[in-house]
């Protein structure tokens, strides 16, 4: 399986490595879809209504919205984590509420996830961290070294693989987050308000590596508040109000 990498021994053996990831992703880049697609919330809270969406294989989406329109919700019936109520969600020409037991834990690894409060484990270094799942996955102990060096240094923390995470600063935990995501080279990122608790300079990193992943094919659906970075980066941008969606 191809990995991610910035620099590794001779350019060509970089070239090779990140055309292998490249052609990897781009073969299997997610296309996402929703289709009429209403979340009314057990409690009577309605997220979304009537909501339709395309997203192509390999693009940088981001969605805005205000604060309780709908736009994690969305991203939730991404993954599976939540259902809706009415209307379809297709990942890949598939029906994510179809999906169950092992089915749905495969589909499940085919997505990188982050979320604004990194949700790293504090009792475990960096790279236990980013590899966790991979080990659960049963990855061989060799491709899991052979993964870890080349993501730690896509983030830029290779030289804190052995801190644990209250030895870091607020972005360095969050790229400790987006390594975890992208350790399995998945075609389809999604990244909930990754750069919320951010300052600008942090923000701005962590959309560049989002923006890496994309480069090799990944898509790649982010949540913001952050207008000013959603300018900066001349992405299409979604918009969720009143629970619709609106390309702006
Ligand atoms: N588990 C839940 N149970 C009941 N209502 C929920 C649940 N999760 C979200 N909601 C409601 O659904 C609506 C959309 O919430 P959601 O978290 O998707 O919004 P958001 O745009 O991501 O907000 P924020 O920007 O503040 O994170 C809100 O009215 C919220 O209160």
């Amino acid at each position: 399986m191809p990995v991610l990498t910035t620099e590794v021994k001779t350019e060509k053996s970089v070239d090779k490595q990140n055309s292998e990831t490249q052609q990897h992703i781009s073969n299997t880049a997610a296309k996402v879809q929703l289709q009429s697609v209403t979340k009314t919330y057990a409690n009577g809270s309605h997220a979304l209504l009537d909501a339709n969406l395309e997203v192509k294989k390999g693009e940088f989406l981001f969605i805005t919205g205000p604060s309780g329109s709908g736009k994690s919700t969305l991203l939730k019936l991404l993954y599976g984590q939540e259902l809706p109520t009415q209307g379809e969600v297709i990942v890949d020409e598939c029906n994510v509420a179809t999906l169950r037991g092992d089915r749905l834990s495969l589909f499940r690894r085919r997505i990188g996830i982050v979320f604004q409060d990194y949700k790293l484990i504090n009792q475990r270094t960096v790279a236990e961290n980013v590899t966790f799942v991979l080990q659960a996955q049963g990855y061989t102990r060799k491709e899991i070294q052979r993964r870890l060096e080349p993501t730690l240094k896509l983030v830029g923390l290779l030289s804190k693989a052995d801190c644990f995470p209250d030895q870091l600063s607020g972005g360095e935990q969050q790229r400790v987050s987006i390594a975890r995501a992208i350790v399995s080279t998945p075609p389809l990122l999604l990244a909930d308000e990754p750069t919320g608790n951010l300052d600008p300079d942090n923000s701005w990193q962590v959309i560049q590596i989002l923006q890496k992943l994309n480069s090799f094919g990944a898509t790649v659906i982010v949540t913001t508040h952050d207008e000013q970075l959603v300018r900066r980066c001349n992405h299409p941008v979604v918009q969720v109000r009143n629970g619709k969606l609106s390309r702006k």
